[in-house]
């Protein structure tokens, strides 16, 4: 039987935006109301998506990380979700500084990512429009979503994590269309060189 595909996901956001909720969310879906600020934790998970078996493992960071330790996930990571509490504006405006900081870190720019909004369901202390989310993923060219760990009917919270594994499957398939096509290169300008020595 195939090897499912493995992927390193890294959750990211400032300490309290929901990111320990939304895994745990994910994972059980149930919501738990405190947990001990996060240092760090992995988790594995499997779930089939569109029909084929994905084996994630998911990194759950701590909002308080300093620069070093976040380069250092951000490296691990394959794909990652950026999350931002809709009633803290400060949150938000960390998700940019995140991003730049991705781009520095991973080469080839444009990384794959989601980014959410977290905490909708507390929609009467918004501090963060929804347009405002939607602008900020058009500009970082990624999907978007507003979920709420604690009150996730829709199931916009797996969602967003499928939405992230799907990216990161397009982005396969490509590359592995890219290397063929090198590889096809790679022969014909061997078989041409030999033609070349053989004619001269
Ligand atoms: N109302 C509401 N509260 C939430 C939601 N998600 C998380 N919370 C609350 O927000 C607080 C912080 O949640 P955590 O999941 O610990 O946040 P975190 O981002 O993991 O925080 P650090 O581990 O410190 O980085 C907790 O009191 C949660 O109960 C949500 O969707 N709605």
């Amino acid at each position: 039987m195939a090897k499912s595909p493995e992927m390193k996901l890294a959750v990211f956001g400032r300490a309290g935006v929901g990111k320990s909720a939304l895994v745990v969310r994910f994972l059980t879906r149930r919501f738990i109301w405190e947990y001990d600020p996060t240092l760090e934790s992995t988790y594995r998970h499997q779930a089939t998506i569109d029909d084929e078996v994905v084996t994630m493992e998911i990194l759950d960071t701590a909002g308080q990380e300093d620069t070093q330790q976040k380069e250092s996930h951000m490296r691990w990571g394959d794909g990652f979700v950026i999350v931002y509490d809709i009633t803290d504006r400060g949150s938000f405006d960390e998700v940019a500084p995140l991003r730049g900081l991705l781009e520095e870190v991973k080469k080839p720019k444009n990384v794959p990512l989601v980014l959410v909004g977290n905490k909708a369901d507390l929609d009467h202390a918004r501090q963060v429009g929804t347009e405002e989310g939607e602008r900020l993923a058009a500009e970082m060219a990624c999907a978007f979503y507003e979920c709420s760990a604690c009150a996730d009917e829709g199931g916009m919270v797996a969602e967003a994590f499928h939405e992230l594994c799907r990216e990161l499957r397009r982005r396969k398939v490509v590359q592995g269309k890219a290397r063929r096509r090198s590889s096809t290169t790679h022969v014909k300008q061997a078989i041409n060189k030999m033609l070349t020595k053989i004619s001269s």
